[in-house]
């Protein structure tokens, strides 16, 4: 039996995170691992996918210049970029990663782990060696996610693509089928179509990015029509069939028409890694998210914790290593006897979220129908962002749209979106004025520098009327 405080399920970014604050914080502190140290961002889903789309849009952006398009005479080195890729992944090594966990001084044990009663996990190893572990103060469940592959008939069997496949192949497939127009799906379409993969998205829905602001999905999808991507809408999936193995894979739409691939894409969505976890144990249900407060303590059960994608509020690095940060401290101040300093609240309607498309959709917030559902009242301005100077100095036709969401009761904003090549940046700028409150009157002395694309931001106080 080890025993250490703080024993943290999954070494994600979360897991790192909320184990790395403990320790910080003086406890000792025992990650559990059953894959790579460093979580499905690392290997995965975040820098491969960004690590394929970065020389695809890389390679756009010298086109848009009239001096450097002249200069671009090849195409894509898709060698020399999935090397690249795989440099981001440390060729799937986690030893930089281990490092870090070392230098930190957090233990690390590898194997799966499954909560066996109050405050102890048991970690089957790689080899079926069970070890106990004891939590003197909590234990926190990051396990993470994993790709959801919808109940149609011949799905499974037909070996599609998950993002992992998406994000690690090494093959580029001459045609390739992508379910589901989320993020992933949006994001990995438009990389392999980069290079060099026919595309065809199978989405369910009328409109691309749905939850999104209208002009959005209106502005991606333009693009990829533009690179040649194939969008249908209203695809609904009756079955899908793989001929032979590794022969093309063909799907049956309910219209009865059929697309044909090399490979499919399943990108429709998570499911929480809990369904080997012992949640049984403290009474939940196994496969469901884990419910938590905003100090990310589970419901009604005071030495365990969930953090990150797992308990299923905001499904990104980024939220869930600000989760890490509430989470690893309020362990900490409990375990002094005193209440977190400060609670999770910016996991709902302060979001900020960037879809590393062409063109790319940074946004913050609450767009315009969300905030009216939410009974507020409301103002949306939008602006042209190519007619802003430094847009137009970055790309030539420069192709892009914003827009601020005002609460007009409060004077303060509420959401923004940004749309356009290179425009993740501009993110945090309406990320700390959403968060901040800062009011609008204020917000007229934010003088931004020109010639950016900032000065967006001026444009919009102006229709809005400041
Ligand atoms: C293709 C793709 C691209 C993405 N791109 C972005 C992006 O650009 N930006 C962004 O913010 N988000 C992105 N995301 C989302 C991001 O990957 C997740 O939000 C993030 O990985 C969540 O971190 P986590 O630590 O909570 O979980 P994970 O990263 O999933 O880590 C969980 C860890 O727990 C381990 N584990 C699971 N069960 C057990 C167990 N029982 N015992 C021991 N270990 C266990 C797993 O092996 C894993 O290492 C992307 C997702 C995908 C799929
Ligand atoms: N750049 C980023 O920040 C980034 C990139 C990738 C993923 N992520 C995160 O990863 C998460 C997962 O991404 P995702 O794209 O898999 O999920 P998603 O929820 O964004 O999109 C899922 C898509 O699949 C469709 N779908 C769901 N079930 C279906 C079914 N049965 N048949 C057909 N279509 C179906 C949905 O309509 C939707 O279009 C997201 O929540 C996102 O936050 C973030």
């Amino acid at each position: 039996m080890q025993t250490v405080d703080v024993v943290v399920v999954g070494a994600g970014p979360t897991g790192e995170n909320v184990a790395g604050r403990a320790v910080a914080g003086g406890l000792t502190a025992l990650v559990v691992e059953a894959e790579l140290v460093g979580g499905e961002c690392s290997y995965w889903a975040c820098m491969p996918s960004k690590a394929l789309l970065r020389p695809v849009h890389a390679l756009r952006a010298a086109r848009r210049v009239a001096g450097t398009r002249e200069a671009v005479t090849g195409e894509l080195d898709v060698a020399a970029v999935l090397a690249r890729r795989d440099s981001f992944v440390s060729q799937m090594d986690d030893s930089g990663q281990v490092a870090w966990l070392d230098g930190a001084g957090i233990g690390l044990l590898r194997g799966h782990g499954r909560l066996v009663g109050e405050r102890r996990v048991d970690v089957t190893g790689p080899d079926g060696t069970v070890v106990e572990v004891e939590a003197r103060v909590a234990v926190v469940l990051a396990t993470g996610t994993t790709a959801a592959v919808p109940d149609v008939p011949g799905l499974r069997d037909a070996r599609p693509w998950t993002s992992r496949e998406a994000t690690s192949s090494s093959r580029v497939p001459g045609r390739l089928v992508v379910l589901g127009a989320g993020v992933v799906g949006l994001e990995m379409a438009q990389a392999w179509r980069g290079l060099g993969s026919e595309v065809v998205v199978l989405d369910r829905g009328e409109r691309l990015l749905p939850r999104q602001e209208r002009f959005a999905g209106e502005l991606v999808e333009q693009q990829l029509l533009e690179d040649g991507v194939d969008v249908r809408h209203g695809a609904a999936v009756a079955r899908v069939e793989r001929d032979g193995d590794g022969g093309p894979v063909t799907v049956h739409l309910e219209d009865g028409s059929t697309v044909t691939g090399d490979e499919l894409l399943v990108a429709a969505g998570r499911r929480p890694a809990t369904g080997d976890l012992g949640l049984e144990v403290v009474g939940l249900e196994p496969g469901a998210s884990v419910p938590v407060d905003d100090s990310l303590r589970v419901t009604g059960v005071d030495w365990l914790y969930a953090a990150g994608d797992v308990d299923g509020r905001a499904l990104l690095t980024h939220q869930g290593k600000y989760q890490a940060r509430v989470c690893g401290d309020a362990v900490v101040a409990r375990s002094r006897g005193e209440e977190p300093a400060y609670l999770a609240e910016a996991d709902e309607a302060m979001v900020p979220q960037v879809m590393f498309t062409d063109p790319e959709v940074a946004s913050v917030g609450l767009t315009g129908a969300q905030a009216a559902e939410r009974g507020l009242r409301v103002r949306t301005v939008e602006h042209d962002l190519g007619a802003v100077a430094g847009a137009s100095l970055h790309a030539d036709g420069y192709r892009g749209r914003a827009c601020m969401v005002v609460d007009e009761d409060r004077g303060v904003v509420v959401g923004a979106t940004f749309v356009g090549q290179d425009v993740a940046d501009l993110l945090h700028s309406a990320t700390v004025a959403v968060v901040g409150e800062v009011p609008l009157r204020r917000l007229r002395h934010a003088v931004p520098s020109y010639p950016t694309m900032s000065e967006v931001w001026l444009r919009l106080l102006e229709d809005y009327g400041l």
